[in-house]
């Protein structure tokens, strides 16, 4: 692309009969698009070649082909529609460069478009200019110097840390984008922007539609999970702007309920991501069937390799803009907590701390987990003890996730556990803390999850359960920790080197020296008949976390859990007993039992009781369950009333265990389940 600057001027007025003929009222829009381009006899690229979806179960965009162009019937795109402020132009080259290395501002490519430093800068419309001021103070770096390349018609790639505001700065060029283009037959769609989930699909629109009303643009939301026919006839009312999902949208095209041959400004938002969850056939599919010629945006927090390989395919001569830095990096305004422990003990240690979070007013939390499983386990274990919390996963119906987010969003809910769904992208006010309970299995995701707090100017937390099973990730966390100016544990520095001189040394997984117990068995079980009995004992090394570890009891709705005692106590048929790691039992020599730190043991109530009366146990709760205030300040009518706390130990002697037994589950149980 080869261009002038002294090329950049504003968008070319439409005339004013256009403007009152088309935007005078929104309703009546389309009707009157129609009919002026009744004549027109071009009729698309899909015309001839669109080939009719066969069979449903093929995969999406399957029977798409791409559209065959025109190109002497196409409509030019206006692309060049900045209009460079007086005070940028009075800016010399060695201003610029200063202003970039104050705003962290690396750019790659056309590197004569200066940023901007104020939103009047921006030349926005006013209308544009009153809402931005009205909420924030000045632009993002990423605003300042992606607002002007986009408006100069640049292809773009933009990297900047999660929170930063990358939405508004591709948004709001796109929709001026679309006021400066020729007016299109049937009113179809000019700007399309993709996301990887349906919930970030939701969010963008959600800023879309604050922006484009106040140009009367009219902005759809196209994404899976609910009613196609609605979405349908919001597209038949005809629409400027789509926000879409890729496998939905693919549908509606095979369908035939929209056509993207306007489309003349696209944005891929959050791009790693919808190739990570497996979209790339389809990106492409969708790809193909708009413009050559169009604008094309990337965006992500983070930057790897295979999506470079779909810029290098699909931008033509683009900019890139680094915020911060070139490598993948964090926001500095969290502070990054690592907890190393092993899989066992999470769960306790999760539960000190949010017995200790939530003792703050502003406790606002996201646990992320690992698998889908595992976030509903966790969801029942935590209303179970109190805590008012709800979850968000792929398998829940999308209206449900829906109203979790909004009761989130609204601070009914001050937990929410998830697994990667919410992990990108979300922008949801008043988030504090991360918690991630697994660590994730690329270190993109644990960017993007803990970037779920500290939005925009504020600050968070993040707490990460670090396990032997992640050693492997030691150097990459280390470099996101050193990237975003965190304090180093020592541990990490140590985990590191061992982990990188044993598998250089063994060429295998790595063992850490201080290493008691085999890490790597995770579901490693030793069963043992019990005097003959067909109950047996089981040991077992992972947590009741673990997936297969989870049960249920005989009314199937009360999971079996093993170290927190309030559960073990509660339920009925099978309860299981942390023994910690303190000394307070006595297990005579020629027990079949050989306890050793961490282990825990399974036993089902009749046997535990019958066994422990041998002994003389000590049962201990891993902490004392204190009610959190959000129970106090919750405005939410079930949690108005303070729940006494349970006490930090209960002591079994061996003495008429049974009544003590049920006196204990009273207390627990009728009490807090
Ligand atoms: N100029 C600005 N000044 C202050 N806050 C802003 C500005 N622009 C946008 N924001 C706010 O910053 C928050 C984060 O913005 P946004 O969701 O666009 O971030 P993002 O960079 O896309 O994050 P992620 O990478 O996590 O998707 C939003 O609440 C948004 O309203």
């Amino acid at each position: 692309m080869n261009r002038n600057f002294s090329q950049f001027r504003a968008p070319k007025e439409r005339s004013h009969s256009y403007h009152s003929k088309h935007y005078s009222s929104n309703p009546g829009r389309s009707t009157s698009i129609n009919r002026h381009h009744k004549e027109d006899s071009y009729h698309g690229p899909y015309s001839s070649n669109f080939h009719r979806v066969k069979d449903r179960s093929l995969c999406a965009g399957q029977n798409l082909r791409p559209p065959k162009w025109d190109f002497t019937r196409l409509t030019p795109i206006k692309k060049v529609l900045y209009n460079e402020h007086p005070l940028v132009v009075s800016r010399d080259e060695l201003m610029v460069e200063e202003q970039r290395k104050d705003l962290k501002i690396l750019i790659q490519g056309h590197t004569l478009v200066k940023p901007i430093m104020s939103f009047e800068e921006s030349n926005f419309p006013a209308s544009f200019l009153t809402t931005l001021s009205s909420q924030f103070s000045g632009p993002t770096p990423i605003q300042c110097q992606a607002w002007p390349l986009a408006l100069s018609g640049f292809d773009l790639i933009g990297i900047a840390r999660t929170g930063s505001g990358k939405t508004l700065a591709y948004l709001l060029p796109g929709l001026l984008h679309i006021q400066a283009q020729t007016p299109i037959v049937n009113h179809k769609p000019i700007f399309l922007v993709l996301t990887p989930t349906r919930e970030l699909a939701l969010q963008v629109q959600h800023v879309c539609l604050e922006y484009s009303a106040l140009i009367q643009l009219r902005s759809t939301c196209i994404y899976g999970g609910s009613s196609k026919s609605n979405q349908i006839r919001e597209l038949e009312r005809g629409c400027d702007v789509v926000v879409a999902t890729p496998g939905r949208l693919l549908d509606l095209l095979e369908m035939r309920k929209i056509f993207l041959d306007a489309v003349s400004f696209c944005v891929l938002d959050e791009a790693d991501r919808m190739l990570d969850m497996g979209f790339e056939p389809q990106i492409r599919k969708i790809l193909e069937q708009l413009r050559p010629d169009k604008q094309t945006l990337m965006w992500s927090a983070t930057w790897p390799k295979d999506v470079k390989k779909l810029a290098e395919d699909f931008l033509k001569d683009y900019v890139q803009i680094y915020v911060g830095s070139i490598e993948l990096s964090a926001n500095q305004n969290i502070l990054q907590n690592i907890d190393f422990c092993e899989e066992s003990e999470k769960s306790s240690k999760l539960l000190e701390l949010l017995n200790r979070l939530m003792r703050d007013k502003n406790c606002k939390t996201i646990i992320f987990c690992e698998t889908k499983r595992k976030v509903k386990s966790i969801t029942i274990w935590l209303q179970r003890m109190g805590y008012y919390v709800d979850c968000i996963h792929g398998d829940k119906e999308q209206y449900s996730r829906e109203s979790v987010l909004s009761a989130f969003r609204q601070g009914k809910i001050v937990i929410l556990v998830a697994t990667d769904v919410a992990s990108r992208g979300l922008d949801i006010e008043g988030i504090r803390n991360i918690i991630n309970m697994d660590f994730p299995n690329v270190a993109e995701d644990y960017i993007h999850r803990i970037g779920r707090t500290a939005r925009a100017d504020n600050s968070g937390f993040a707490y990460t359960f670090f396990t032997p099973q992640n050693y492997k990730h030691c150097s990459e966390l280390l470099r996101i920790l050193r990237e975003s100016h965190q304090e180093i544990p020592p541990r990490l520095n140590e985990i590191n080197h061992d982990y990188r001189s044993f598998s250089r040394k063994r060429g295998r997984e790595f063992e850490h020296p201080t290493n008691k117990f085999p890490r790597y068995s995770q579901e490693a079980r030793i069963s043992k008949p019990y005097n003959g009995s067909k109950n047996s004992l089981t040991f077992k090394q992972p947590s009741y976390f673990s997936e297969r570890g989870a049960s249920y009891n005989s009314h199937g709705s009360c999971p079996s859990l093993q170290t927190h005692i309030a559960d073990s106590f509660q339920s009925l048929s099978n309860a299981s007993i942390q023994l910690p790691n303190t000394g307070s039992f006595h297990i005579p020599s020629n027990s079949p039992l050989q306890l050793s730190s961490n282990t825990s043991i399974q036993i089902p109530v009749e046997e535990s009781v019958r066994q422990v009366s041998e002994w003389n146990v000590k049962m201990k709760l891993n902490s004392p369950f204190i009610p959190p205030p959000v129970y106090l300040n919750n405005p939410h009518p079930s949690l108005q009333n303070p729940l006494p706390a349970i006490p930090a130990s209960y002591s079994i002697d061996n003495t008429n265990l049974s009544s003590q037994y049920d006196a204990i589950t009273n207390t627990i149980s009728h009490q807090y389940l």
